[in-house]
């Protein structure tokens, strides 16, 4: 798929899309977390392009959200949803779930939805799904230890291309390397006119270098595991609590993710630590060190009487020698162990292989007092310490990333299937919260396929977007065919069944499962939902709406089955002229083949002046309990309902003199 031939994705959109490695498939497959990472993309405008680019591809015209009031029940039917994702990325993901009326498209979420509605959303996994996030690429890399050098220009462009981590440099000739390789510690010759050179220092010649960037720079890998640790080690764990079909081993991955620490640096090698313990340890090991001997060996001296002949002082004054040689004469067993006491300090310190060697040459058998390290011996150690220590961490490096740069695409696969489960459990608890089943849509069969007929046919539908808590949403079995009005008590719920009503056609319409216990809808291309209007309309605006109603009842085209539902139409102006309004644009719906509700408290008054059969249907109240009406929330089909005045009068006359029977008799005739 081109990004340009996306519609809204512009050339700038476009080119930001292209720096994503996996843009084609990402909008193929409607990776919102993928299309996300183009620079300057969020994840809301991610979820539009992807919709477009599904949409495109099913050769969808996308108008099937008709008006404001269908476009809120589709963004109603998001959110419930989407408040039942773990992740924000799972909730960006459903976005790109839309209504269709394009068969292929609702056929192929409905695969997905089946595979979701199989499974079960246990407290471990949505646990392990909160740490789970899209990777990301971490940008700021740079690695200054390393150059790499080359004399031809096309090169030189290739090289920063591919490896932008490290500095490229231009070497005409070997003094040009030598000099590079006093300011590197390694030097990386792409050319091979410069095999066998030889200079000082680090000096590589690989020409093939920039078909292996993981070997030049093992940071990358490292850097990129390091920043998504904690991801990739919960899609790990979300694989292992939902037993999932891995796309790499997941003991390999956790192992090499363990071997890693936050700042990209191997961790858990014993000699490493020793090595980096050893460095940073080494001139207060020594200090303390030489504190021990010099302790040791002031106590022994305090504790001393030191006898010496009168002839032997003479001769060693003689020789000019000082109180050291005295005292080394006199106390050479304890300067032996105190030298021996500083160097097992020195030991235990530096806990490294060879650390005897190194201590003996630290504090050599001559004694002084005090007893004093060998600076020259310390400052060659720090160096070779120093040096082991960078070769270690090195090879440890590579060693890693070799290991982990082969995991990189299948760990972003470990990660993408999380999500895409976490999308899944949304969808599966939302049809587990609201008794939800799969329902027939035109040719494709329902999950229960007892709604039967063309139109619109619910049983016991309860929907979740009442003010009430769902446990007491009352069912409703509701079936439309034509244009039907209905009337009923005043709230009865016929605002609610246009609710229910467009809900259901939505949700089916996404492939996605719905509030009843069976449901039918016939495949529908337009879905033109109007709410309520507040109050009289004056003369514009009442004019505007007329309009509104003239453009849909011509445009609806014999091909586009349109489905319109019309919440209390009548008050835009007088009753009288509103029942003719409405009785005409139900005619002109009617001749045109649509499937249409319009809910009024004129229905009467409209089927009056119509001149074909309108059908109305009823919500009526069953009765009056403490003042309060009992209603039945179901439709009654080809039943004018009683308006709630009607039943109050009735009340009255029940027990009431002659007068509410006059009432009475008015409302009958
Ligand atoms: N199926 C149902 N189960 C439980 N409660 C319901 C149901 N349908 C409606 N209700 C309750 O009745 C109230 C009124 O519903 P609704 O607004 O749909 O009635 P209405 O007939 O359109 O009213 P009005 O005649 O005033 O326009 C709702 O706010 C809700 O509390």
């Amino acid at each position: 798929m081109e990004l340009e031939s996306v519609p809204g994705v512009g050339a700038k959109t476009a080119d930001a899309l292209s720096q994503i490695d996996d843009a084609e498939r990402a909008l193929q497959e409607g990776d919102v977390a993928a299309l996300a990472r183009a620079p300057g993309i969020s994840d809301g405008r991610a979820a539009r392009i992807a919709r477009a680019a599904i949409r495109e591809r099913h050769d969808d015209p996308g108008d099937f959200l008709a008006t404001s009031r269908t476009r809120e029940i589709y963004q109603e039917a998001l959110s419930l949803l989407e408040t039942r994702t773990v992740t924000d990325d799972a909730a960006a993901r459903l976005e790109t779930l839309y209504p269709s009326a394009a068969e292929s498209r609702i056929r192929e979420v409905r695969e997905f939805t089946e595979e979701a509605l199989k499974r079960d959303p246990g407290p471990d996994v949505l646990d392990a799904l909160e740490g789970v996030k899209p990777l990301s690429t971490p940008s700021d890399v740079r690695v200054r230890d390393r150059c790499l050098a080359t004399s031809d220009a096309e090169r030189y462009a290739q090289a920063k291309e591919a490896i932008p981590e490290v500095s490229v440099e231009v070497v005409d000739d070997t003094r040009q390397v030598a000099e590079l390789a006093r300011s590197y510690a390694t030097v990386i010759v792409l050319d091979e006119q410069f095999a066998g050179v030889d200079v000082e220092g680090d000096v590589r010649v690989e020409p093939d270098a920039l078909d292996n960037p993981a070997e030049v720079v093992p940071e990358r890998a490292l850097a990129f595991f390091a920043a998504n640790r904690q991801p990739l080690q919960a899609a790990v764990a979300v694989h292992r609590a939902a037993d999932l079909d891995p796309a790499c081993d997941l003991d390999t991955l956790e192992d090499a993710l363990e071997k890693l620490a936050a700042d990209g640096t191997p961790r858990g090698d014993d000699e490493l630590d020793r090595l980096v313990t050893a460095v940073d340890d080494l001139d207060a090991a020594v200090a303390t060190a030489e504190s021990v001997a010099n302790d040791h060996l002031r106590e022994a001296i305090e504790e001393r009487d030191v006898t010496i002949e009168g002839t032997d002082l003479l001769s060693l004054v003689e020789r000019g020698a000082g109180v050291d040689s005295l005292l080394s004469r006199e106390l050479a067993d304890e300067y032996d162990a105190a030298i021996e006491a500083a160097r097992e300090h020195l030991i235990d310190a530096l806990r490294l292989e060879d650390t005897e060697a190194i201590a003996r040459r630290t504090f050599p058998e001559e004694p002084t007092y005090p007893v004093e390290h060998t600076e020259e011996v310390v400052s060659r150690l720090r160096e070779e310490l120093t040096t082991a220590r960078d070769r270690r961490a090195t090879r440890l490096k590579r060693d890693l990333a070799s290991d982990l740069a082969d995991l990189r695409e299948d760990a972003a696969s470990l990660v993408d299937a999380a999500l895409e489960l976490d999308m899944e459990l949304a969808v599966a608890r939302f049809a587990a919260d609201f008794d939800c089943t799969l329902p027939g849509v035109g040719s494709i069969e329902g999950a229960d396929d007892r709604a039967a007929g063309e139109g619109v046919a619910i049983e016991g539908g309860r929907s979740p977007l009442l003010d009430v808590s769902f446990a007491e949403v009352e069912p409703i079995d509701y079936h439309v065919d034509g244009v039907a009005l209905l009337s009923g008590v005043n709230s009865g719920g016929k605002t609610s069944t246009l609710d229910l009503i467009a809900l259901v056609v939505v949700l089916a319409h996404m492939g996605l499962p719905v509030p009843a216990d069976a449901a039918r809808v016939q495949r529908i291309d337009e879905c033109h939902y109007y709410a309520k209007t507040q109050g009289t309309l004056d003369a514009g605006a009442f004019e505007a709406t007329i309009r509104d109603f003239g453009d849909l009842v011509t445009g609806v085209a014999a091909d586009r089955e349109t489905l319109v539902l019309v919440d209390e139409l009548e008050s835009i102006t007088e009753p009288g002229a509103s029942a003719n309004i409405i009785a005409g644009i139900l005619e002109a719906l009617h001749e045109r083949g649509a499937t249409a509700v319009f809910v009024s408290h004129l229905a009467g008054e409209i089927r009056d002046v119509s001149s074909v059969g309108l059908a109305v249907d009823g919500i009526e109240a069953v009765g009056l309990e403490d003042g309060e009406l009992i209603v039945d929330r179901s439709p009654v089909k080809g039943k004018l309902a009683r308006s709630t005045p009607e039943l109050i009068v009735e009340k009255l006359a029940e027990d009431g003199d002659g007068f509410y029977h006059r009432l009475l008799e008015k409302f009958e005739s």
